[in-house]
């Protein structure tokens, strides 16, 4: 490309007060712009005509438009399916996307408000577990009128504080996984005039009876994971054109990996040649995980033959009594006993089959294993819904009793592996190994549609409130 520059002198200066405005400085390799130009998908904004400088606005936006985008991603460890989706989505930036854009992962309430935004993990766990006091309060604040009058007194009462945290990571796009994430963010926004510059999505981790507190009206886009999502998007008051529908955002070592289960199996330390099943909990461990595994040990054992017809890998996520309980135990049967485990798409790929709670996320990669499942439970609200999503599809079942999910795996090792093999091939059908990908590549759509970077605010001192 050519460029018509007036003077180099010009130039020079104009870019460092960009580069110091945008990152405080120059940037370390004296590069200014169309330096990385070899990624094939880059926004095509740029023009040779749009080089002209005419005054120094133009030459300031083209600058703006060549630096990284810098994207936060809101989400918050109520259980483990916000942050296993957002590292999903940073992680498909990086590989479409190298540095174009730079991702943060954040729980800003956490970082920066009090309570109640900075002990969510704490009063989700105690209300789950209690889990008529989580119904009432999942159903109590589904009426628009309750959640959004709540959630605008947060706002204004921790205004400044969010400002200061959604401002630390000057953020192009933001993306919000996480339900409580909408309202509060999009307020500030509107309250320092960055609504039209700054991009705001949700990508919604709920794959059918989601909370309302997902759809607001104000986002640019609203990922949904399933067309009945989309649905009561829409029937929430979302435009069409706000919806896209591409799946449950998962890791893209799920996706991407070509794994085959004899090595796996071999880098795990399982036998070669039992048939696996994976026992999990979500992200906490929880559900019925240490009764279902004791059942399971006396019923994947055939007494007559006097060995084992299968396995059991137990993963108690960050419930490490359940671990430590799991541990201390005899079995007849080999059982492996996990803490939490970072290399999921492993442990599922060595496996034949899933027993877990409701968890979307859990279900979504499932799906992507080709592993049929066994709900054992569900959280009443969010998690319900996903259970239809599953049986109607014919990729698993639901009891929740810990002997018939014992009767179940049984079968499907031994007299039933058609039923087996019939519903692994459902589970396929079903999987959306791309919808991260799809998702990411759609964000930076929206990036180019809003043209070069909007000279955004951002005073380094992370407050908008000196600027505007
Ligand atoms: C007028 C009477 C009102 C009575 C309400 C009673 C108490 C209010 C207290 C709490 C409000 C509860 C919020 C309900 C909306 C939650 C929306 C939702 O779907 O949340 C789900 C997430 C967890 O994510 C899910 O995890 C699952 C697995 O575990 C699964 O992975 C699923 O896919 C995920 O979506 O829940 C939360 O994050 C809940 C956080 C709980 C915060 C409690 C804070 C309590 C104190 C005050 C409330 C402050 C802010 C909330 C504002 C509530 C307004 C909606
Ligand atoms: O040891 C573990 C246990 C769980 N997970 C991941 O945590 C997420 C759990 O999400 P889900 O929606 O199933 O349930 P939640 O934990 O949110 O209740 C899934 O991506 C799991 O793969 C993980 O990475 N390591």
């Amino acid at each position: 490309m050519v460029m018509k520059i007036a003077s180099p002198e010009k130039v020079v200066s104009i870019t460092e007060k960009v580069w110091q405005r945008v990152y405080g400085g120059i940037n370390n390799n004296g590069y200014y712009y169309h330096h990385h130009r070899k990624h094939r998908r880059r926004c095509s904004y740029e023009s040779e005509d749009e080089y002209e400088v005419e005054d120094g606005t133009i030459q300031l936006m083209q600058m703006g438009a060549e630096r990284s985008k810098n994207v936060l991603i809101l989400m918050s460890d109520t259980g483990g399916g916000h942050r296993a989706s957002a590292e999903a989505i940073r992680e498909a930036f990086r590989i479409e996307f190298g540095d174009e854009y730079r991702i943060y992962v954040k729980d800003v309430w956490k970082e920066y408000t009090g309570w109640p935004l900075n002990d969510m993990e704490r009063s989700y766990k105690f209300m789950v577990k209690h889990v008529q006091l989580w119904k009432v309060a999942f159903h109590s604040t589904s009426p628009r009128w309750i959640h959004s009058s709540y959630l605008a007194a947060i706002a204004s009462y921790y205004a400044k504080e969010v400002e200061a945290g959604l401002m630390e990571y000057k953020p192009d796009i933001i993306i919000s996984v996480h339900p409580l994430m909408q309202h509060i963010p999009l307020s500030v926004l509107k309250w320092k005039s960055l609504q039209k510059k700054v991009i705001f999505v949700t990508v919604i981790t709920d794959l059918n009876t989601c909370h309302p507190t997902w759809f607001h009206p104000r986002v640019n886009r609203c990922y949904c994971p399933s067309k009945e999502v989309a649905k009561r998007a829409l029937y929430d008051g979302l435009e069409e054109s706000q919806i896209q529908v591409f799946g449950l955002p998962i890791r893209p070592s799920f996706a991407r990996a070509v794994l085959s289960k004899d090595d796996l199996r071999k880098e795990l330390e399982l036998d070669p040649d039992l048939p696996a099943v994976l026992l999990m909990g979500g992200g906490e461990g929880m559900g019925p995980v240490k009764k279902t595994a004791m059942v399971l040990g006396e019923s994947l054992y055939d007494n007559d033959q006097g060995k084992p017809i299968g396995q059991l890998i137990i993963i108690c996520g960050r419930n490490k009594a359940l671990a430590s309980t799991l541990e201390s135990l005899e079995w007849k049967i080999p059982v492996k006993v996990r803490g939490f485990e970072t290399q999921m798409e492993k442990w599922m790929g060595a496996c034949d089959c899933i027993i877990t709670k409701a968890g979307p996320g859990t279900i979504a990669e499932a799906l992507i294993r080709g592993l049929p499942i066994v709900l054992n439970d569900y959280i009443p609200g969010q998690e319900k819904g996903n259970v239809p999503y599953v049986v109607d599809n014919g990729a698993g079942v639901f009891t929740r009793s810990p002997k018939e999910t014992a009767r179940i795996v049984s079968e499907w090792f031994s007299t039933k592996t058609d039923e087996l093999k019939r519903m692994s091939e459902n589970a396929l059908k079903l999987a959306q190994p791309e919808a991260v990908f799809d998702i990411v590549k759609d964000i930076h759509e929206l990036a180019c549609q809003r043209g070069p970077l909007a000279n955004i605010p951002y005073d380094s001192t992370s407050s908008l409130t000196n600027v505007i």
